[in-house]
């Protein structure tokens, strides 16, 4: 899906990891009524910098009007399509407990290229509850998700224990992207797409750099005091 239409583009990872931010940055100029924009400026908004930008751009051959900058809607909409978001793609979320459940009563998905189109669980005693205008279906309902509703992505918010057996329950109905929040590796086909989302490693690399950080404080302080003593 999205990362394949990319790189049949030939377009970097990391710039495809960066194409989301440039789009939130564009749709949020545009709602400000925003026409055109400087690489600096866009660079600024997506906090990157605007080399970077420009570089990440002229993959998709884009390299805006000197003086005049990147028209918002028109790079917004090359962006979309080289991520494969001029179409809704169709996502399920497997695992309706606290975690599945927020995420299905965010609203802001649609605007940004997905439709959650199901939710689904194991336990009997959840089955036939809704989320709002959704109901949670059981797992058996995975193959026809795929084939009537053409389901491309599912979300994996189950426990870690569980994850692997949802994983094979989604590739063996045909889903070839997964994005897995349990905090565990995946074994998928060459052909599936899985990404990964950890609050609590983010949270481990900001606590590391906030030590760090601490730690230069610590040693600043005291250099301060040994330059008293002297
Ligand atoms: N990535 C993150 O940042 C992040 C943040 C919070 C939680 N998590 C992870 O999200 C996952 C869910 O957390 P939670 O608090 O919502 O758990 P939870 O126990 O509240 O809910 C889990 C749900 O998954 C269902 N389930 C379990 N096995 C299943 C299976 N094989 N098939 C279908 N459904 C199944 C259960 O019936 C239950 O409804 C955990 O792995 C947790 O570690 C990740």
């Amino acid at each position: 899906m999205s990362a394949d239409v990319a790189a049949r583009r030939g377009i970097p990872d990391a710039s495809v990891a960066r194409l989301p931010g440039y789009l939130q940055a564009l749709t949020s100029l545009a709602e400000r009524g925003i026409s055109s924009v400087s690489s600096e400026e866009l660079a600024a908004a997506a906090g990157v910098s605007s080399a970077k930008l420009r570089k990440d751009l002229s993959h998709l051959g884009s390299y805006g009007v000197r003086g005049v900058g990147y028209e918002v809607d028109r790079l917004a909409y090359e962006i979309s399509t080289a991520l494969g978001l001029t179409q809704n793609w169709p996502v399920a979320i497997v695992g309706m407990g606290n975690l599945g459940r927020a995420l299905a009563s965010y609203s802001g998905f649609e605007t940004r290229g997905f439709n959650v189109i199901a939710l689904l669980d194991r336990d009997e005693s959840v089955v036939g509850n809704a989320v709002g205008d959704l109901p949670i279906r059981p797992m058996a309902d995975l193959g026809a998700l795929v084939r009537e509703d053409h389901l491309a992505i599912g979300v994996i918010a189950t426990p870690a224990d569980s994850a692997q057996d949802v994983a094979d329950h989604l590739v063996r109905a045909g889903v070839r992207s997964i994005l897995n929040f349990a905090p565990c590796v995946l074994d998928v086909p060459a052909d599936v797409m899985v990404r990964k989302v950890d609050m609590a490693t983010e949270l481990q690399i900001l606590a590391f750099h906030e030590q760090r950080r601490t730690g230069e404080l610590d040693l600043a302080a005291s250099d301060d005091v040994e330059g008293v003593a002297l």
